[in-house]
């Protein structure tokens, strides 16, 4: 009996105590709807001007000067950055579509690794566009059937995926922008451990997390998939079948998530390039993505290298690929730090061309410093 009491009195200074701190937040809601929306009416004259004067309606480099801002504006406060930066970034996704509807492309089926980076890059805001293949998204870039393709150019663990570099060498449009996702797999599977056969997925995550498999599912045979969500489409419907995939997946295809985080290196991360028909200007922050051919005589790549060095220049990434062109010969990939619009950048650009049969820039785009 007096528990009883106990807990009603407990439950009216609940209610007391709710009513004025919610009346406070149903306030505070107030104000926030009323400036959101103020903001919205000036991104509509943004929206109005790029399209009179022709800009593009995705501006990377004031993205990030945007989320650096209120990063700087949020020290010391209350909400983590992540927070604030997750509010803002969907906030301009509203922006997109009252400037104009953005489709974005990505590798399909929904719920890869691909789409989740798209996603959290680009909000809720915006069409996706799943695509077949890497080639399908460079091709509907330049074709102008999307406004931006998101590509995976390599993995902290797995190193390059060889067709973005191939489809870098073919395209017309530019990299834009760089997004560093965290990879985290996950073993999904409608049965119990012990009841699994074949193991689904890309060879990138099957390759992420051998270790992992090897200590777990030693006799269990790992089968290769065009895509995670692929595997976990398959996994869906064969008894016995999992798939290492996202949790975005296993939503997608009514999986269970047996085992979350089974990647070898906690510090896995997938680089990827957003491709578009556009240049974006200098943050003082930013990186630029080149390829070339060296000439074939002894020292040449040396000689491309050391231009870079003369200037002080740090190279950030470097991959070679063959031509295609003709047997033994190699593009090289080089993405380093600075803006094509800085004079040391182009200086030494024009100095390497020199040493180059080709040397073509992919785009400067503003560093991403943090994972999305
Ligand atoms: O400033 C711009 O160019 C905008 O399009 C506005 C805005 C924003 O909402 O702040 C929207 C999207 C990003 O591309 C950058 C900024």
């Amino acid at each position: 009996m007096t528990d009883s009491l106990d807990a009603q009195n407990d439950s009216r200074a609940l209610e007391e105590g709710l009513a004025p701190l919610r009346e406070q937040i149903d306030g505070l809601d107030r104000e926030l709807v009323e400036l959101l929306n103020r903001r919205a009416e000036v991104v509509v004259e943004v929206g109005k001007l790029k399209r009179d004067k022709g800009g593009a309606i995705y501006a990377p480099d004031r993205e990030q000067r945007v989320l650096e801002r209120v990063r700087a504006l949020n020290e010391g406060r209350l909400l983590p950055d992540t927070c604030i930066e997750a509010i803002w970034r969907e906030m301009m996704s509203g922006s997109f579509a009252l400037e104009r509807p953005l489709r974005i492309g990505y590798l399909g089926p929904p719920g890869t690794f691909s789409h989740l980076a798209a996603r959290r890059k680009f909000g809720a805001s915006v069409e996706y566009d799943n695509l077949a293949d890497i080639p399908l998204i460079f091709e509907a870039v330049d074709r102008g059937d999307i406004d931006y393709g998101l590509v995976p150019i390599e993995n902290s663990t797995e190193g390059f995926v060889t067709p973005s570099l191939d489809g870098l060498m073919n395209t017309r449009s530019r990299v834009c922008a760089e997004v560093l996702l965290p990879i985290h797999n996950n073993l999904l599977a409608n049965c119990d451990a012990p009841d699994i056969k074949v193991i689904y997925s890309h060879p990138q995550p099957l390759a992420q997390c051998r270790r992992w498999l090897s200590a777990q599912f030693p006799q269990v045979p790992r089968v290769a998939t065009t895509s995670t969500s692929k595997a976990a489409e398959q996994a869906a419907e064969e008894p016995g079948a999992a798939a290492i995939g996202t949790t975005l997946a296993a939503q997608i295809y009514g999986l269970a998530i047996q085992f979350e985080n089974i990647e070898d290196s906690g510090e896995n991360t997938t680089r990827f390039y957003v491709m578009a028909r556009q240049e974006t200007g200098p943050t003082g922050d930013d990186k630029t993505a080149i390829y070339f051919t060296t000439k074939h005589r002894s020292g040449a790549l040396a000689d491309v290298l050391d231009v870079f060095r003369d200037e002080g220049i740090n190279l950030t990434h470097i991959d070679k690929r063959p031509s295609q062109r003709k047997n033994w010969d190699y593009v090289f990939f080089v993405d380093l730090l600075g803006h094509i619009s800085d004079p040391h950048v182009s200086k030494a650009l024009s100095e390497a061309a020199e040493h180059c049969l080709e040397l073509r820039v992919l785009g400067s785009f503003p560093r991403a410093t943090q994972p999305l």
